[in-house]
């Protein structure tokens, strides 16, 4: 017998938010999953909404601010043990500055030749070596 299981991802949209050659980068707080896992703030794309709605509107759930969303970089796909994903950065900047932690535990403003000293959430480790690579 041929059991055919349908595979499915979830979309996850992230902003990297640029400002005065720094990105923002935040740690996962201890409640959520991934524990204290460095992301670029975001989360999952709901129903029909576009993804620049999406981001927009995680980032104010998340941080409390506005953002620009400029340019779209390429997805990284990534299979955790319980969870497959398409993780999907934006380079952004801010509209508004006060930034308030509403979820994370932490958040740091980082040049880019120092992203690669955090212990980032494994499907971030792409985009950040796409980013260095690309934006340094
Ligand atoms: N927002 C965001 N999520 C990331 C990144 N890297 C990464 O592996 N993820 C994972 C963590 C989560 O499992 C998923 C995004 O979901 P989410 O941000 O809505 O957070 P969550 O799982 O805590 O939310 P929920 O299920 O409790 O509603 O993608 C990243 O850079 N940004």
């Amino acid at each position: 017998m041929i059991i055919i299981t349908q595979s499915v991802h979830i979309k996850v949209t992230c902003a990297i938010i640029e400002k005065e050659g720094k990105v923002l980068c935040a740690q996962r707080s201890e409640k959520m999953n991934l524990p204290l896992k460095w992301e670029f703030p975001g989360g999952k794309v709901e129903g029909g909404e576009d993804l620049a709605t999406c981001l927009k509107r995680e980032i104010k759930e998340e941080l409390g601010v506005e953002i620009d969303v400029l340019k779209r970089l390429p997805s990284n796909f990534h299979i955790y043990s319980n969870l497959k994903l398409e993780l999907i950065p934006f380079r952004c900047s801010l509209q508004t500055f006060e930034i308030d932690l509403l979820e994370h535990a932490k958040v740091l403003w980082l040049p880019v030749e120092k992203l690669k000293d955090l212990d980032w959430a494994e499907a971030d480790v792409p985009i950040v070596d796409y980013y260095i690579q690309n934006y340094k």
